[in-house]
């Protein structure tokens, strides 16, 4: 079972974790701004100078097959085997193409991921989702592979900006809306423009538990994971209409906008509290606005949701929905048009 240690010594953690898990030679993969920001926080332990450093690109639209092979590449050319040890120091683009680095190569080697976005420490370095995007879709590519531990630093997070903590906030949000209702109702109320760091260290633990109990249960998602993908059949088509229309957009923000529409068709057809969607609803308006697309866009939308991996055909669209906090209703589906009228009611509600 994949350990997840929140650090309160980075350091200390770090080198006691390597002297735990056998290799021959270390490799620390990061992005370009991991490297900068991050990276100083373990440079002074002895073996981290010694491990090879894999510098990838930053941006999820990196989180591709030409920075794979250039992980892999590195890997081959720097002697790594297959008892080798990745450490994937980075947001969620780093640990998910990291890991499935790790998993692929020699047919798979051991790794470790240090999440240093909210995003990363609170969903994606945990839980063994790895892959990367491919052909216009979010995570095509990929496979079931947990980092053997993963160790969460709060430190890391005083350097996000904004719009990145906030992108990690709303994956937070999602845990909440599956969990229970004193989760949700303590996100929602935290004042994000003032970020109390001692707070989110506190949330960030009870978000990551939320994450952990779900995988513990069902790790290839066969049944309640289903749960940590309520916003994503709309937020990932959101997400990858961004890059087409040349208007990126954060993960986060895609699922916030994908969590409202999935909470409409919650409300609409699982009886979803009316005044629950709405508190959620003021929340993401204040803090995330919408970004411009249109009618047009709806289409393209829909072809997109045809690729989620929940689908069992690409006629009925898998939905994760809610019938009350934390009440799951899995493997629901909706018809084109209510998908649609979900979408209208993001934009009259959030639209300027
Ligand atoms: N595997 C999973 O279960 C899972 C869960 C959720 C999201 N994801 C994936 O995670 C990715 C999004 O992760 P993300 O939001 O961390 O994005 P990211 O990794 O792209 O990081 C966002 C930005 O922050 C920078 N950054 C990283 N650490 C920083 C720090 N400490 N201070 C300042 N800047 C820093 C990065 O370089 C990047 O520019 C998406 O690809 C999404 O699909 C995976
Ligand atoms: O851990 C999970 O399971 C999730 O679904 C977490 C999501 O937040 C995450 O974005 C995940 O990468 C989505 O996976 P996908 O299978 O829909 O590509
Ligand atoms: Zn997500």
């Amino acid at each position: 079972m994949q350990k997840v240690l929140k650090s309160s010594d980075l350091k200390a953690d770090l080198k006691n974790i390597l002297t735990q898990i056998a290799h021959d030679k270390l490799f620390v993969l990061t992005d370009t701004n991991s490297d900068v920001l991050c990276y100083p926080l373990i440079s002074e332990i002895e073996e981290i100078k010694k491990a090879g450093k894999i510098i990838i690109k930053a941006g999820d639209n990196n989180k591709n097959l030409e920075s794979l092979a250039c992980i892999w590449s590195y890997l081959s050319q720097n002697g790594a085997t297959r008892h080798s040890l990745l450490i994937s120091l980075g947001g969620g683009m780093v640990t998910d193409i990291g890991g499935f680095a790790a998993a692929s190569f020699k047919r798979g080697i051991k790794s470790i991921n240090i999440p240093t976005t909210l995003l990363g420490a609170v969903d994606a370095a945990v839980g063994g989702k790895t892959g990367i995007n491919f052909n216009g879709l979010k995570n095509e590519i990929g496979a079931f592979a947990p980092a053997e531990t993963v160790l969460i630093d709060s430190e890391f997070f005083k350097t996000l900006d904004h719009p990145n903590f906030l992108s990690g906030y709303a994956e937070m949000i999602k845990h909440g809306l599956i969990s229970n209702e004193q989760v949700w109702l303590n996100l929602l109320s935290f004042d994000t423009h003032q970020i109390n760091y001692d707070i989110l260290k506190e949330l960030v633990v009870e978000s990551v538990a939320v994450k952990e109990k779900i995988v513990e249960q069902d790790p290839f998602e066969k049944n309640i994971r289903k749960a940590l993908n309520l916003g994503h059949t709309i937020g990932h088509a959101f997400e990858s209409l961004s890059y087409t229309i040349n208007k990126p957009v954060q993960h986060g923000y895609a699922v916030a906008w994908g969590t409202i529409c999935e909470l409409y068709l919650s409300y609409k057809k699982c009886g979803f509290p009316k005044d629950k969607l709405w508190q959620t609803l003021v929340f993401i308006r204040e803090n995330y606005g919408l970004f411009p697309f249109s009618c047009d866009d709806y289409e393209t939308l829909y072809e997109l949701m045809k690729h989620d991996k929940k689908n069992e055909s690409a006629e009925r669209i898998n939905f994760t929905l809610l019938e009350g906090i934390g009440k799951l209703a899995l493997n629901q589906t909706a018809t084109k048009d209510e998908i649609f009228e979900s979408i209208d009611f993001l934009r009259e509600s959030l639209g300027e």
